[in-house]
């Protein structure tokens, strides 16, 4: 799958989800433009690219408003950077009135407001260009409540800045979608979870959840997908499952597993504690209609 010749940028790739991203699409031979808070760890994520070229780029939003000019190529823009995780862990299980209301901007400020900054630059270059493609990275927390207030009323809000591009970009032939990854490897979840005996927080469930979770290249991959599928306007605005891309396109992760569809019903019963004995009878291929997924999150 030859991205060759593609521009891409990929905010928040020093780590994490965005780091997985920004390798598959080098991977596939895109131009990679990373963006992070630390000139070291991107110089890390630049040295294990096996193939393609990674650039470094600052973002400097600042010289567009002192009349720098948004000129060159984009194809790819993948709103990524996030600066929440480890306010969530920190004060996983209480309430919001609990809280100190600063969490809202750590979870927020880059992880939506950031996302709408880099979508106006990004887009004035694709429109210009009359083809491109915007994913924002959400979560499942857009759709329903999942760890506190701010992160479900962000990731809601990524899920509509996805689609509200997405009809103001489709007649110029740019995509905009959310991808929601299941739960993901990531290095700050390896560290706060995974490597503790009782995870950051309390909640034993999410180390489970966590160590069937996938890999940060799992995104990457659908991403990379995604950009070359012909039908790829026919899925603009939509909320993307990985799990459900990882099927569309045959995607396994970079060990070898199955991406693990957190929609099937053998999923969602492994949850429920006297239940989880029927996710070993129950078929794997039942799953969640998309459309239950969307009505649980409102209220009509
Ligand atoms: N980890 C998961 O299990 C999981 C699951 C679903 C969705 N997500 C979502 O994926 C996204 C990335 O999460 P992650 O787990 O990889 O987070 P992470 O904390 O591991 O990585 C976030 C990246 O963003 C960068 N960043 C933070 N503030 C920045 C700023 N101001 N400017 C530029 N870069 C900045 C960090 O340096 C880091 O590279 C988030 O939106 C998160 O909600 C994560």
């Amino acid at each position: 799958m030859s991205l060759s010749g593609w521009v891409c940028v990929v905010t928040g790739a020093s780590r994490g989800i965005g780091r997985g991203i920004a390798l598959q699409l080098s991977e596939a031979g895109a131009t990679v433009y990373i963006t992070g808070r630390q000139e070291t760890s991107l110089k890390q994520t630049a040295a294990q690219v096996t193939f393609g070229r990674l650039h470094l780029k600052c973002w400097r939003p600042s010289l567009e408003s002192r009349g720098g000019n948004c000129n060159g190529r984009l194809d790819i823009l993948v709103n990524n950077a996030y600066a929440g995780v480890q306010a969530i862990f920190e004060n996983m299980g209480k309430k919001f009135w609990e809280t100190d209301p600063s969490i809202w901007d750590s979870i927020n400020n880059t992880g939506l407001r950031g996302h709408y900054f880099f979508s106006v630059y990004a887009s004035r270059i694709m429109v210009a260009q009359g083809q491109g493609l915007i994913v924002t990275i959400s979560s499942m927390g857009g759709l329903r409540y999942l760890f506190n207030v701010p992160y479900g009323v962000g990731k809601a809000a990524c899920n509509r800045l996805a689609a509200d591009m997405a009809v103001e970009l489709k007649k110029r032939g740019v995509a905009s979608v959310s991808l929601l990854p299941g739960a993901v490897q990531t290095e700050l979840v390896t560290q706060l979870v995974l490597e503790k005996e009782t995870p950051q927080g309390g909640d034993p469930t999410l180390k489970e959840v966590f160590a069937n979770g996938e890999s940060t290249e799992v995104s990457g991959m659908c991403i990379v997908n995604l950009a070359k599928d012909k039908h790829l306007m026919s899925l603009t605005g939509k909320i993307l499952l990985t799990c459900d891309l990882a099927k569309r396109y045959g995607i396994k992760d970079i060990d070898g597993r199955s991406v693990t569809d957190y929609t099937s019903l053998t999923f969602l019963l492994s949850r429920v504690p006297y239940l989880s004995w029927l996710s070993a009878v129950v078929p794997s291929f039942i799953h969640l209609p998309r459309f239950v997924l969307t009505l649980t999150s409102n209220r009509f």
